[in-house]
Parts: C-alpha cells; sequence; structure tokens
C-alpha cells in the first residue's frame, strides 16, 4: 500500500524530523518519496537530506499535485499562514494529516477545501525508532481507505491508536508530551547518581535500562502498574522510603498535574486559534 506513496512534509522541526527517521528506517517505501519543506531554513533541509536521503524544497517549488500525503508539522501558530500558503495547490482528495498539538479536523476542514481529507495525529518523538504512541482522529469527510493509509503509514512509526477527537487533548497530555516527563525523571535522577559519583554516562545508561524494564514489564506481563510496584516494594524496605518521599513531595500529584495541565493547554490552543478565526473573519 505504501510503496507508491509520496509523503510530503511542510515543517521540517524536531516532530518531522522523529517521524522522518522512523519512515525511512521503516524500509515500508522508498526514501526519494520523502520530501521535507519549511519556511526559510534551507542548511535545516539540506541537513535532513543528507542524514535520511529524502528530498527536500522550497515550499513554492513543491509538486503538489505529485504528493499523496501532506504532513502539517509546523507550530500551530504558523497554521493559519501555512494553510492560506498552501491550499491553492491542494485538491479535496488529497490527504492532509496535522500533527499540530489542540488544531481540531473542523479547523483544518473551514481552512481548506470542502470534503478535504484530514486526520488529526498525535504522535510522539519516539516515532524515530519506531516507539511513538500515535493518536488518529479522522475528519468528518475522511474516506475509510484514507483512514487505512494513515494507519498503515503510522504503523511505521510505532502504535496507532483511533480515538474521539474530544479525547485529543488528554492524548496529547498523555503521549504526545509524555516522553518529556520520563526525562525530566531521568534528569533528576541523573542528579542523584552525579551527586553520589557516579559518571553520567554509566548513571544514564542505568536509569535508561531500568526505564526500560519497567516500561516492557507492563507491556509483557499484563500487570498492573500498581501490582508491579507492589512487588518492588518489601515492607520497611528501600522502596517503602523511596515512594514515602515522592508521597510526601507531591510526586503523584505532580505527575497527575502534568498530564492534566498539557491537556488544558491543548484546548487551550483550539479555543485561541479559533477565537482568532473569528476575530480575522470579521
Ligand atoms: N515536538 C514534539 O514532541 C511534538 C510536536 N507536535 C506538533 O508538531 C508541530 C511541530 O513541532 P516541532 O517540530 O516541535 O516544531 P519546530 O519549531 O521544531 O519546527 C517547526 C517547523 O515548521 C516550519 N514552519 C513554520 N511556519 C511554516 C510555514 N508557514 N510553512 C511551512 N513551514 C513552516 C519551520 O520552518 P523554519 O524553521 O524554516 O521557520 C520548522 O521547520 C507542532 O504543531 C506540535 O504541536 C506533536 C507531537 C509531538
Ligand atoms: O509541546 C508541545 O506543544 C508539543 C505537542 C506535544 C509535544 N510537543
Amino acid at each position: 500500500m505504501l510503496h507508491d506513496k509520496t509523503v510530503a512534509f511542510i515543517g521540517a522541526g524536531s516532530m518531522a524530523e522523529a517521524m522522518i527517521s522512523g519512515l525511512v528506517k521503516s524500509e515500508k517505501f522508498p526514501t526519494h518519496q520523502i520530501v521535507a519543506t519549511n519556511r526559510s531554513n534551507v542548511e535545516r533541509l539540506a541537513a535532513l537530506e543528507a542524514i535520511y536521503g529524502i528530498n527536500s524544497c522550497k515550499l513554492e517549488d513543491l509538486q503538489f499535485d505529485q504528493i499523496d500525503v501532506i504532513i502539517l508539522a509546523m507550530k500551530p501558530k504558523d497554521v493559519d499562514q501555512a494553510l492560506s500558503g498552501i491550499k491553492q495547490h491542494i485538491k479535496p482528495n488529497q490527504l492532509i494529516l496535522s500533527v499540530l498539538a489542540g488544531i481540531t479536523t473542523t479547523y483544518l476542514e473551514q481552512n481548506l477545501h470542502i470534503g478535504q481529507q484530514v486526520v488529526r495525529v498525535m504522535p510522539n518523538t519516539s516515532s524515530a525508532i519506531g516507539e511513538s504512541a500515535t493518536a488518529i482522529s479522522p475528519g468528518h469527510e475522511t474516506s475509510e481507505n484514507n483512514v487505512i493509509l494513515t494507519k498503515t503509514l503510522l504503523e511505521c512509526i510505532g502504535e496507532v491508536y483511533t480515538i474521539d477527537e474530544m479525547d485529543m487533548d488528554v492524548f496529547t497530555g498523555l503521549a504526545g508530551s509524555g516522553p518529556a516527563y520520563f526525562y525530566y525523571l531521568m534528569e533528576h535522577m541523573e542528579q542523584q547518581g552525579a551527586k553520589a559519583g557516579f559518571d553520567v554516562e554509566t548513571t544514564r545508561k542505568i536509569i535508561a535500562q531500568t526505564i526500560k524494564g519497567a516500561a516492557n514489564m507492563v507491556q509483557a506481563q499484563g500487570e498492573t502498574p500498581t501490582i508491579l510496584r507492589e512487588k518492588v516494594t518489601s515492607p520497611n524496605g528501600t522502596t517503602a522510603a523511596g515512594l514515602k518521599a515522592l508521597d510526601e513531595n507531591g510526586g503523584g500529584k505532580a505527575i497527575a498535574k502534568a498530564v492534566e495541565h498539557a491537556a488544558i493547554r491543548s484546548k487551550e490552543i483550539s479555543e485561541q486559534i479559533q477565537e482568532s478565526l473569528l476575530v480575522n473573519s470579521k
């Protein structure tokens, strides 16, 4: 299904690079069928070409009629300008995937053609190694074939979950932003290792293996995190002391708040973009 598809990224930053890396590593389709464009940073495009063997070009030189799937990957604040720039070149039956946090399918449909095929997508940067947890929510006009194409394409970069768009903000708080919470945790664990005189490289490896092992246990054993946590925790042992300190210092609450506030911010972005649309249409 993918071998004859051409995919263009509009926006070539961190998220586009992670997806390009994962797509290339999947070897599901030729790298020359991936094209990256951005607003102005030509050095960045040259670097992506050199690293991944993909194509790139200036946005104005993109051959839109030869692209099957267009992936929007600019910041939400730039979406209006980006859509105004590309609308005249795209056709309603072209599939548009948007990875933009907070940008709804309704917004995309209102700003593109009647009947435009759109899917809202929320990947994370683990796409780079084929380990993303990616959500998709198809637009109102999107055909079943295009939903299947979207899933097939995104399965190259990890697991894909089809969710109700109402749940996209929470999914963003959990999985889109999620890797950052674990990196933050690792940063803090690393600091403690360094304080105790461990060298940074070794500590990093130890922590990464510990997190990977814990995640794999959840996936492989089919046991809940609660049961698995209890199995680590001996009465009056070291883990109990560590968990008590976490609780007393608001650890659990802080994690819940992180997910909650990321989701709130995603919703806020939707509202702000919708408001600016209303203001501009007055
Ligand atoms: N980073 C992440 O972990 C995740 C990000 N996302 C979403 O991905 C999107 C991109 O994020 P990220 O990659 O971090 O951002 P970056 O700032 O790294 O990249 C943004 C890219 O968009 C380009 N761009 C800006 N305006 C336009 C335009 N009008 N036309 C074409 N290209 C344009 C920029 O080009 P130039 O450099 O030339 O200005 C740049 O290549 C965001 O909407 C974010 O919500 C979703 C999931 C996870
Ligand atoms: O921080 C952001 O807004 C983007 C969306 C999810 C991850 N990064």
